[in-house]
């Protein structure tokens, strides 16, 4: 990426507050930032990527989408702002948080003894013959042991290493249930484990280890 491109990505922050190293000390959630219907917004977003995923468009269609693209991505570039102030992964009323690069998923209990989610793998997370790319579920067991974490600690933790075993099909498009916790605490390091269950069935299981950053640290 060049220069000009990173600036673009990376905009100074808007408002000065305190930083420590690549995280914020404050994590500012909101339920306001995007409007009433940043959710929805997200939710076509989505629904975008499900039938790009599985269309095959004429030459002539793929020209009027290359068009109609452009008008939505020129008026997104009129709004961009720093990362700790976009909607975007701090919408904590919306599935993972507003954050469209994450599966999406709806917490239904978290605190320090873990995070409960149901999550549903959509048609764009396809890996292959209907079932969810591993990279997809990788994904999201990094956010939410991540969550985990952060819950545990009361603090910023960067993943170490992740290490997710595979134990059957994870399917598209059908609710699951995913948990993570922290299952040792040793000075900086966290150490989490997680399930993803479709129904009594385990789909993946999760070993990680994060590292609680020290003041300053990117
Ligand atoms: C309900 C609403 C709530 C809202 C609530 C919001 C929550 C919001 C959640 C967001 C959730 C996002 C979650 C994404 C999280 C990423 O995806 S982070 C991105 C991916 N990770 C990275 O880029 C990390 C890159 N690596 C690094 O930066 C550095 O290597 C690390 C991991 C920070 C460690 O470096 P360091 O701080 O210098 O630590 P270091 O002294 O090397 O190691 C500390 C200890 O850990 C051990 N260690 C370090 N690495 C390893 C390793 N790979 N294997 C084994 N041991 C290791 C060391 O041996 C050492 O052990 P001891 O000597 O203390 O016994």
């Amino acid at each position: 990426m060049n220069d000009a491109l990173d600036d673009q990505w990376n905009p100074t922050d808007q408002d000065g507050s305190p930083h420590e190293g690549g995280f914020r000390a404050r994590f500012d959630v909101t339920t306001e930032r995007g409007g009433p219907r940043y959710g929805e917004f997200n939710e076509q977003v989505r629904l975008l990527m499900d039938r790009v995923r599985y269309a095959c468009p004429t030459g002539e269609l793929t020209d009027e989408l290359i068009a109609d693209l452009k008008s939505i991505n020129g008026k997104l570039a009129d709004v961009q702002i720093d990362e700790w102030h976009t909607p975007a992964g701090t919408r904590i009323d919306l599935p993972a948080r507003g954050n469209i690069t994450v599966p999406p998923y709806d917490v239904t209990d978290a605190g320090p003894d873990g995070v409960t989610a149901q999550i549903t793998f959509r048609p764009y997370h396809l890996g292959g013959n209907d079932a969810a790319h591993g990279g997809q579920v990788a994904v999201a067991f990094d956010d939410l042991g991540g969550m985990a974490s952060a819950l545990k600690i009361q603090g910023v933790s960067r993943t170490a290493y992740l290490t997710v075993n595979y134990r059957s099909i994870t399917p598209l498009r059908t609710p699951l249930t995913i948990r993570t916790w922290v299952e040792n605490l040793d000075g900086r390091k966290v150490y989490v484990k997680g399930t993803l269950h479709e129904g009594d069935r385990l789909c993946a299981d999760l070993d990680a280890l994060f590292i609680r950053l020290k003041p300053g640290q990117p």
